[in-house]
C-alpha cells in the first residue's frame, strides 16, 4: 500500500478537488498524501474526509505547498492560473509530476509553465476526458477533409460558476480545427461577437460560450456549409471523467523525461 504513488490534490474543496480526492481514495493504484487549499480557507487544519462531509481519511488540509509536495510523487492541480503557475515552480523543485487541469491561463502563465517543464514532468490539458481527446483528433481530421466552404464554429456550454471563456476545451478544439486546416488559430479566431460585427469571414473559426445552472460541460464543433452541417459533440455529465483522466496522467508521468505533455500523449492518441 505505501509503495503506491503518493498524490497531492490542490484546490481540495473545489468542484474538481473533491472529485479528485474521491477518485484517488477509490483507486488501488495511488494513495492520497496531501490536500491543499488557499491560505485563509476554512478547511485548513481539518481532515479532508471530514471536511467533505464523510469519514476521516487521515489527510489534513494544508496551505503549504512546499511541505505537501515534498511528500508526493504527483500533484493534481485544478485551481486557478496564478496558483498553478506558483505550483509549477514548487512541483519542479520537489521533483513531482505536475498534472494541470486549470484553464484560463494567459500567454505569460504558459511561458512560466513551459520554463518549469524544462526540469519537470508536466501534463497539461484543458480537458482530461478520453471522449474530448478523441473529439480533438476527429475535429482535426474533419477540418482537414472539408474546405473553407464549411464555416467552423465551436460552441461550449458550462455551469454558471465558470470564470473563464472560451473554455480550455473549446480552445483545444479550435486549435485542432486550425491544425487540420493548416492555419494559425490566432489569425482566424472570432471570439465574443457583439453588435454590428460585419459578415462572417470565410475561413474563420468562431467561438461561443453559454453559461447556466449546473451543466458539467458540453462542446460542439460545427462545420456549416450551404445545404448541410456536420456537428461533432461531446457531453460530460459527470466530473469523474476528468478526475479519472487526471489520475491516469499522474501515474503515466512517473519516470518520464522532463517536458510538457498532454492527454493525447497519455492516452496514446497522438499523431505518431
Ligand atoms: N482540464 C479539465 O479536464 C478540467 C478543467 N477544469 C478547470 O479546473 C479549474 C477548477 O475548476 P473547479 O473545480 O470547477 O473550480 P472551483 O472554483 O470549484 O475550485 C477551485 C479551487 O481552487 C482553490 N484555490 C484557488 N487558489 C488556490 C491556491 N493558491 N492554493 C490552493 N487552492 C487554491 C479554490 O479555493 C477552490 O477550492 C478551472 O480552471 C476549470 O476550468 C475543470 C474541470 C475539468
Ligand atoms: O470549468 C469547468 O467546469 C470545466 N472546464 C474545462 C474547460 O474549460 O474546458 C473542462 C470542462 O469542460 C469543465
Amino acid at each position: 500500500m505505501t509503495d503506491l504513488p503518493g498524490i497531492v490534490v490542490t484546490g481540495a474543496s473545489g468542484r474538481m478537488g473533491q472529485m479528485l480526492i474521491r477518485t484517488v481514495q477509490e483507486s488501488d493504484r495511488a494513495r492520497l498524501v496531501g490536500a491543499l487549499e488557499r491560505p485563509g480557507h476554512d478547511w485548513i487544519g481539518q481532515d479532508v474526509g471530514r471536511a467533505m462531509g464523510g469519514a476521516e481519511i487521515g489527510v489534513t488540509v494544508t496551505d503549504d505547498p512546499l511541505e505537501a509536495f515534498a511528500r508526493a510523487h504527483a500533484v493534481i492541480d485544478f485551481t486557478a492560473p496564478a496558483a498553478t503557475v506558483e505550483f509549477a515552480g514548487i512541483a519542479a523543485q520537489a521533483r513531482c509530476v505536475h498534472v494541470i487541469g486549470t484553464t484560463g491561463m494567459g500567454e505569460d502563465d504558459l511561458k512560466k509553465i513551459a520554463a518549469a517543464a524544462r526540469h519537470a514532468i508536466v501534463v497539461r490539458a484543458g480537458n482530461m476526458s478520453l471522449g474530448v481527446n478523441l473529439l480533438v483528433q476527429l475535429t482535426k481530421k474533419v477540418a482537414a477533409a472539408l474546405d473553407e466552404d464549411y464555416d467552423i464554429e465551436v460552441i461550449e456550454t458550462h455551469h454558471n460558476q465558470k470564470v473563464d471563456a472560451p473554455s480550455g476545451t473549446a480552445l483545444m478544439l479550435g486549435q485542432a480545427a486550425a491544425d487540420g486546416r493548416g492555419v494559425s488559430l490566432d489569425a482566424v479566431s472570432d471570439r465574443g461577437r457583439d453588435g454590428i460585427t460585419g459578415k462572417r469571414e470565410r475561413g474563420h473559426i468562431g467561438f461561443s460560450a453559454i453559461r447556466g445552472g449546473d451543466i458539467v460541460g458540453e462542446h460542439d464543433v460545427m462545420f456549416a456549409a450551404a445545404g448541410e452541417r456536420v456537428i461533432l459533440r461531446h457531453v460530460a455529465t459527470d466530473r469523474a471523467v476528468f478526475a479519472r483522466g487526471a489520475l491516469k496522467a499522474a501515474l503515466w508521468g512517473q519516470g518520464r523525461k522532463p517536458g510538457e505533455y498532454d492527454m493525447l500523449d497519455v492516452l496514446g492518441l497522438g499523431d505518431g
